[in-house]
């Protein structure tokens, strides 16, 4: 199949009429804001009264919309694994990411998506990765060896939105991107907070009009980028891996299309691993036998302090990869995922027609007592794999499933190993007494108050 044909065959919904939903138990709050506050306030809390109240169904308003909230492992895999093609990714996260990202990998559907994926493949083999892995132990190895310079109090958000973004211009930009690096930076920046800001208009002064403003100069860089890359002047980043991966024809991949998977990927790199390193760290900060623990598995890999991490070593760390999961189920990077049904479908007995946003929800398939005893408690132990070994394949999505499982998965458990290894190897962490730091959890888990910690040096 032609590139051009399947492009061609994007397909189109109509929304259903209202009385086509009432049916599914819910509550769709205030005419046009329906319950998007309520959301926004406590999405947690939100969502499991609804769960309680109406079942694993139910019907609410958000962002001028009726939608249908499908709740637990099963309804994630109906969703994500998607065996009958009936989901659109394309029309579910159209509507949040469309125009700052459009075309980005996850805004592509079916055969469409199946060849861009393909070719953006080669750039997550085990050769890129290993070379990803330098430019990351680098840049995390010199950050660390500052943060211990500095013993005191830190606030952890924004040390680590810092260094994701540093390492993310060396791994993804290669480590030579000349004097623009900070300027393109702020431009990432700019895009990436309007892709979650609230006003999703680019209204004069708002944040989505500095995001579309900074997709410009993202774009412009990009584009006189390529032919350089595609050149001699290509090295092992993943932008100059895409400017030479190709199709399945031996076509390289449009102009456009690397602009736009480009601007795509370092969006979805970039906030989630804030997101999760930070409470991955702030976990390990509030339960110091874990944080010891750790310690022994990365001090029993016998490096000197600053030297390189390797594949190898990383292996060699299955607790950490443990913790890290769990610091992925308490607080998902990605707590809902939407989509559009282009087919009439049922659950649970529920009859819901084609042209329906529906969404899948991580943090509150994370939190079901009757998977998770204790849910709220940070427990590794949950990730054994005696423990894994009867639960539901889809009772654990922090990485979604199915054809749009996350393509930097591998990318993210080696920069949080790797980071994990350089950090507990030298720095110590911990909370201040009846310290309890309070995470925004909607759109991305965020601590409000940037999550104070303290560190000192090992
Ligand atoms: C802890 C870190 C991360 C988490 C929790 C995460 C989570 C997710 C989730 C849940 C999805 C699927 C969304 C859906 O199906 O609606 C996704 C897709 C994706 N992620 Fe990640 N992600 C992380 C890091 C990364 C990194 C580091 C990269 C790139 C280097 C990346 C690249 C992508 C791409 C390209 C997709 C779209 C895949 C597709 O549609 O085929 N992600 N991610």
């Amino acid at each position: 199949m032609s590139m051009q044909n399947v492009a061609a065959s994007a397909l189109q919904f109509t929304a259903p009429k209202r009385n086509e939903l009432t049916h599914i138990p819910g509550d769709e709050g205030w005419p046009i804001i329906g319950k998007t506050f309520q959301v926004l306030a406590d999405p947690k809390g939100h969502i499991e009264r609804n769960g309680a109240k109406y079942g694993l169904v139910y019907r609410t308003h958000i962002f001028g919309e009726t939608n249908i909230v499908l709740l637990g492992p099963e309804a994630n895999e109906l969703v994500l694994f998607d065996q009958q093609k009936l989901f659109s990714s394309t029309h579910g996260w159209n509507k949040v990411l469309g125009l700052l990202f459009p075309r980005g990998l996850m805004l592509l559907d079916f055969d469409e998506h199946r060849l861009h994926r393909k070719a953006l493949s080669v750039a997550f083999k085990s050769g890129p990765m290993k070379s990803y892995l330098s430019d990351l132990d680098r840049g995390i190895s010199a950050r660390v060896a500052q943060w211990k310079t500095r013993p005191g109090e830190m606030l952890l958000y924004p040390a680590m939105k810092q260094l994701t973004l540093d390492l993310a211009a060396a791994s993804f930009l290669g480590a030579d991107i000349g004097p623009e690096v900070d300027e393109i930076n702020r431009a990432f920046v700019d895009m990436v907070a309007a892709a979650v800001a609230p006003v999703r208009r680019p209204l004069p002064g708002t944040q989505m009009a500095r995001g579309v403003k900074g997709r410009k100069r993202i774009v412009a860089y990009f584009r006189e980028q390529i032919p350089l890359r595609r050149g001699n002047r290509g090295g092992d980043d993943l932008f100059s891996q895409l400017c030479r991966a190709t199709h399945e024809d031996g076509a390289l991949l449009s102009e456009q299309d690397i602009i736009d998977h480009m601007s795509f990927l370092m969006m979805a790199a970039h906030d989630t691993l804030t997101s999760s390193l930070t409470s991955f760290i702030g976990e390990l900060a509030a339960n110091p036998d874990w944080q010891d623990r750790l310690r022994a598995e990365v001090l029993a890999l016998g490096l000197a302090p600053d030297a390189p991490s390797s594949f190898d070593d990383l292996e060699k760390m299955p607790l950490t990869e443990m913790a890290f999961k769990e610091a992925l189920r308490l607080k998902p990077p990605v707590p809902s995922m939407p989509r559009r049904a282009m087919r009439d479908f049922s659950f649970k007995g529920f009859a819901i027609p084609a042209g329906t946003a529906v969404g899948v929800n991580p943090l509150y398939t994370h939190h079901m007592k009757e998977i998770w005893p204790e849910p709220d408690r940070f427990d590794p132990l949950r990730f054994t794999e005696d423990a894994q070994r009867n639960r539901h394949r889809f009772a654990f999505v922090p990485f979604g499933g199915g054809a749009h499982m996350c393509l930097g998965l591998h990318f993210a458990y080696m920069q949080a190993k790797c980071f994990a290894r350089h950090f507990l190897q030298n720095i110590e962490v911990s909370l201040a007494p009846s310290y309890k730091p309070d995470w925004q959890m909607w759109p991305i888990p965020k601590p409000k108050d940037g999550l104070r910690v303290m560190v000192k040096a090992v």
